[in-house]
């Protein structure tokens, strides 16, 4: 391999790819804005339906526009029987991140509007998605168990509607709003890995719901979403907050990485860690369980003090859904659950005003040579 002769940026760190006007983020005070609205302030006074209306429309909704959007969003929740069929079907063990990427790859073929990429239709189609999304979620999940799905409530607000849908009830008001809470803040965030790999779908001419299953299929990593459910996963290992700086120790000894730290954008802290924080030590305090979240903030401490690594919003985010009672394969896809807005914006803005995404590389192959004959081969 010959090394390379031109400016090559790896991972495109810190390409401008594009303009977007959907989300905001300034790493150099650590924030972040959806339609120039601070995302804490969406999340302490908004309801995750609020903002949907608002990354899709670029204002936030009056009570009249909100109420519709309720009505429509919770009118559609319904799955239709084939796609039920199609979850029943799905291989016992199957990763929800991949059950969710299936089922809306289903949910495109039998859109009424497939085929159809005009904006509107593409609206419409966003708007099912939104809807039928945590229906789907939560009908594979419990498909694992052995459970039947459970019938969407259409008089729930979207967030009631998930707990509803999973468990078949709605826990306490704190425990919805740190729920919803999260959901707000997963929702969007500029042109992270998923979010472009839906832009570059959406960039030939393809559908929504091609987009979106591109975009599942980024999230599912560790590096960008299945960091949430690893996180937990690391938690669980360390099992006990007396171990969280020895096992921290060992990491760096090994020179492995510790999920839910690091960020490509943010160098000193995430905008959203605060927030999700906050109601991950309100859940601690509801179920009366405080040893995840000791763990947690002895692991910040010693990430930051020893390598200056600050947590992203899957490190809070991981035990605050256990905390709510979610099993850790939930966790991703309740990222996509909230995620469809932002990659549903990305689509209709690129959309708008589109150009064919694609870069180049620079070739490091072999040299030109001739095809020998089978006969000639080693
Ligand atoms: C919602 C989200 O998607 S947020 C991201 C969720 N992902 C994770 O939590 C996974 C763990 N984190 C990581 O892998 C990385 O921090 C990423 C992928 C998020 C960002 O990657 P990059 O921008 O390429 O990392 P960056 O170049 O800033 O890394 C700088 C140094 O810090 C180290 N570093 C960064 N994150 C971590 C981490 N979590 N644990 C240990 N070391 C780390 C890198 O290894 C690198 O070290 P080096 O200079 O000795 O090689
Ligand atoms: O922006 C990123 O690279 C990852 C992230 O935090 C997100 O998608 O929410």
């Amino acid at each position: 391999m010959s090394e390379s002769k031109t400016d090559i940026r790896k991972g495109l760190v810190g390409v401008v790819a594009d303009v977007t006007a959907v989300s905001k983020v300034m790493p150099e005070t650590n924030s972040l804005t959806y339609r120039g609205y601070p995302v804490q302030d969406l999340a302490e006074n908004c309801s995750f339906e609020e903002v949907a209306y608002l990354l899709w429309n670029g204002e936030l909704p009056n009570a009249s526009e909100l109420a519709d959007f309720r009505a429509e969003e919770a009118a559609e929740r319904a799955l239709s029987p084939a796609l039920h069929e199609v979850i029943r079907a799905f291989p016992h063990g199957a990763h929800p991140m991949d059950a969710i990427r299936t089922a809306v790859s289903f949910m495109g073929m039998e859109d009424p509007e497939a085929g159809d990429v005009s904006e509107p239709a593409t609206r419409r189609k966003a708007m099912r998605l939104l809807a039928k999304i945590p229906g789907a979620i939560a009908a594979a999940h419990r498909a694992t168990k052995g459970e039947a799905p459970v019938a969407a409530d259409p008089s729930l607000s979207f967030a009631e509607s998930f707990f509803h849908l999973v468990f078949g009830r709605v826990p306490q008001p704190e425990v919805v709003k740190a729920f919803d809470v999260s959901l707000i803040l997963y929702a969007e965030h500029g042109f992270n890995a998923s979010t472009f790999t839906a832009r570059t779908i959406t960039s030939t001419g393809a559908d929504l719901h091609g987009a979106v299953v591109g975009g599942i299929a980024a999230l599912k990593g560790p590096l960008h979403g299945g960091a949430n459910e690893a996180v937990m996963h690391m938690l669980s290992e360390i099992g006990d907050p007396a171990r969280a700086v020895e096992w921290l120790q060992s990491r760096f000894d090994h020179r492995a990485l510790v999920m839910g730290f690091g960020h490509r954008v943010y160098k000193n802290g995430d905008s959203r860690v605060p927030t999700m924080t906050k109601y991950a030590e309100r859940m601690a305090e509801v179920v009366g369980d405080r040893r995840w979240m000791e763990m947690s903030r002895l692991l910040a401490a010693e990430m930051l003090a020893k390598k200056n690594i600050h947590p992203n919003l899957d490190f809070p985010a991981g035990p605050a859904y256990h905390l709510m009672g979610f099993d850790i394969p939930l966790f991703t896809p309740i990222f996509v659950a909230s995620r469809i807005t932002g990659w549903a914006a990305h689509v209709i803005e690129q959309s708008a005003d589109n150009r064919l995404i694609r870069p180049l590389s620079e070739y490091t192959g072999a040299a030109q040579r001739s095809v020998p004959s089978m006969a000639h081969r080693g």
